[in-house]
């Protein structure tokens, strides 16, 4: 498993384009047959994909986590943005279509991936924090969660929040997570911007054309850069980073937070004007 450690907001001050991409944004999962992961020391977020073809993959223990199985002491949350494909957690068998999210408690023994069909792979794309007590198992299909209208046409950021894992829909004990899908034509998401020190972010870029990119914005209010993005790459954000980005293409992504506060709406708005 890659381990990646943060930088605090001096450090990042220093950075050229390829510190940044080098510890910023997480480049490679998604590899078919596979179980990738990383872990970042920020929220001991660990972050992964599974592509299972023809035979199904397991969730294996990572030696880092000197835990008797993966989630032992951790709750996971799923995203399939691939083909049909279903999840067997501990005997029950859940079936996720594109865009269905399941969560899986803390103390799940056995976890295993598989595609309906080889030809068109489940990409499963993996969020996982530690958790402090077990909140059952559940899965939430696209078709059911009910979406948030943000944004407009006339600003280019019109798109759809579907919340999936919070304190209304799947309990957890840190994991919020859902995605957002931009609007044909749209392109900015998270503008006007904001922070929250009490949780960090993990962003997964999907569904962007592979002959696009999204601009995607990090660092203070008062001193942002950009890392460009291609589709099924993965943005580490702390507290004291804005998160948002531009694509030169509608797109969709994967926010998913950890940290001491579920609310969603605990942010710290910042003013488009006072970006520098
Ligand atoms: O803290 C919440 C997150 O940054 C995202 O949910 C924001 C987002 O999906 C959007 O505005 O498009
Ligand atoms: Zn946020």
């Amino acid at each position: 498993m890659r381990l990646y450690q943060m930088a605090d907001p001096v450090r990042y001050e220093l950075m050229n384009t390829d510190d940044l991409r080098e510890t910023f944004l997480l480049e490679g999962f998604f590899q078919p047959g596979k179980i990738e992961f990383a872990y970042v020391d920020l929220d001991r977020t660990v972050i992964g994909s599974a592509v299972p073809v023809g035979e199904a993959l397991t969730l294996e223990t990572e030696p880092e986590l000197r835990a008797e199985y993966f989630l032992e002491r951790r709750e996971l949350g799923v995203l399939n943005v691939g083909g049909a494909g279903s999840v067997v957690v501990d005997g029950t068998e859940y079936s996720l279509d594109k865009l269905d999210c399941l969560y899986v408690g803390r103390g799940s023994r056995s976890v295993t991936f598989s595609s309906k069909n080889s030809k068109a792979p489940a990409n499963f794309y993996l969020l996982s924090y530690p958790a402090h007590k077990e909140y059952p198992t559940a899965m939430v299909k696209f078709a059911d969660m009910k979406g948030l209208e943000l944004g407009s046409v006339e600003t280019c950021n019109k798109r759809t929040i579907y919340k999936a894992i919070y304190k209304e829909g799947i309990k957890s004990c840190q994991l919020v997570m859902g995605f957002t899908l931009l609007a044909t034509g749209c392109n900015w998401n998270t503008m006007p911007a904001h922070t929250h020190m009490r949780r960090s972010e993990v962003y997964f870029y999907f569904d962007v054309d592979p002959t696009h990119r999204v601009f995607h914005l990090m660092g203070p209010p008062d001193a942002t850069s950009h890392l460009v993005v291609a589709d099924k790459e993965v943005v580490v954000s702390p507290g004291w980073s804005i998160h948002a980005g531009v694509g030169t293409k509608n797109y969709g992504f994967c926010w998913g937070m950890g940290g001491e506060n579920q609310a969603y709406d605990d942010m710290d708005g910042v003013a488009i004007a006072e970006l520098r």
